[in-house]
């Protein structure tokens, strides 16, 4: 089918996406396909794409829950790099724990054996989620406790510690980002403590009324899109003897719901906030890191972010205000 790429097409990596039709995988193709050819990028997922993500590259159904078709992917494709983004996050992980231990960590199982069988170069993205309420919160270094109390952070902790063990164990050449919260203005986020930063962009312009599900003062470390998808492009690129360590906190920016409104308030000045806690994600909030220490990334391949607080929110509305008069 899209085997028949171009022969300069054929030096770059051949990728495989799990699970990108989420808030992240879209944008992630999209960059990969830029920098290795469009055919040379596979997005899967087991829900169905939209007309404009189908028409943009390969896409395929990919359940990582049935390791026979995976590994068939895999060959039939010779993928060489696999990002694995499939997942459920905080809150709906809280919602359907049975679910979220099957994808969330037999579906790693899966894609770590594949990985190691094929000789990939795999990527798992883990999160701040990963720490928990006696880990240090201001800011949390990347080794320390971590005791995270939901089923999302577990499976995360899991994840981490499963792919330094098939790294130092069989040679897997696993690489892994602890992303923040992720804010994105042409994708909606899955269901995670930190979707509100998201949702107040779309409310402030359609109604000019938001109803955060957070205190005002919870403070968490959050990401525009574009840093985070640079960092993850670049951690697979870095040569392997600059990574002292597999597994890396990135940050950007700690902001609360109440410091994220005052800005979107220079935007929309009628934007009217209101709080409505709910009690599971402001118990998730409350133990997750409020700064996030990123200096093992920014020394060892060179990370740095783009994007601080203005200037996410002036390109959030730029793109939303482009989308909204289009
Ligand atoms: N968005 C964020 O703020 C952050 C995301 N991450 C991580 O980045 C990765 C991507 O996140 P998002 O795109 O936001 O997640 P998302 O929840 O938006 O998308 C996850 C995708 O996984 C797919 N999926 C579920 N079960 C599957 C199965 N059995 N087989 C294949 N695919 C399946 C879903 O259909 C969905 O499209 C996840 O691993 C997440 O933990 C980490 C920290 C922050
Ligand atoms: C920070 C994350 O991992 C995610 N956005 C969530 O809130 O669950």
């Amino acid at each position: 089918m899209w085997d028949s790429f171009s022969f300069s097409e054929s030096d770059h990596p051949r990728v495989l996406i799990t699970g990108g039709l989420g808030q992240l995988g879209v944008g992630l193709a999209k960059l990969l396909r830029k920098r290795f050819g469009r055919n040379n990028v596979i997005l899967s997922d087991i829900r169905k794409p939209a007309d404009n993500v189908f028409y943009s590259g390969p896409f395929i159904y990919t359940d990582i829950l049935d390791y026979k078709n995976l590994r068939e992917i895999v060959v039939n494709n010779r993928i060489t790099w696999l990002f694995h983004y499939s997942a459920l996050l905080s809150a709906v992980g809280e919602a359907n724990v049975p679910l979220a231990r099957a994808v969330n960590i037999t579906g790693l199982h899966n894609v770590l054996d594949i990985a190691a069988e094929h000789n990939l170069r795999l990527f798992v993205p883990s999160t701040i989620g990963a720490f928990g309420p006696t880990s240090p919160r201001d800011p949390t270094p990347d080794l320390c406790i971590q005791r995270p109390r939901t089923i999302y952070g577990v499976s995360k902790v899991h994840a981490e510690l499963m792919g330094e063990y098939y790294h130092y164990r069989y040679g897997l050449d696993f690489r892994c980002l602890r992303y923040p919260g992720i804010i994105s203005a042409d994708s909606q986020p899955g269901g995670g403590t930190t979707d509100y930063a998201v949702q107040i962009f779309h409310d402030a312009i359609k109604t000019g009324k938001f109803q955060c599900n957070l205190k005002p003062d919870t403070r968490l470390p959050m990401m525009y899109i574009d840093d985070c998808l640079k960092a993850t492009l670049e951690v697979m690129e870095a040569p392997s003897e600059t990574l002292s360590m597999r597994t890396y906190n990135i940050s950007a920016m700690s902001f609360t719901p109440e410091e994220l409104a005052q800005e979107v308030q220079k935007h929309v000045p009628e934007l009217q906030v209101t709080y409505k806690v709910d009690d599971v994600r402001q118990a998730i909030a409350d133990s997750w890191p409020m700064n996030f220490d990123d200096r093992n990334a920014r020394r060892d391949w060179g990370w740095k972010h783009d994007y601080d607080l203005p200037e996410l929110v002036t390109t959030m509305f730029n793109f939303l205000g482009e989308e909204s008069r289009s």
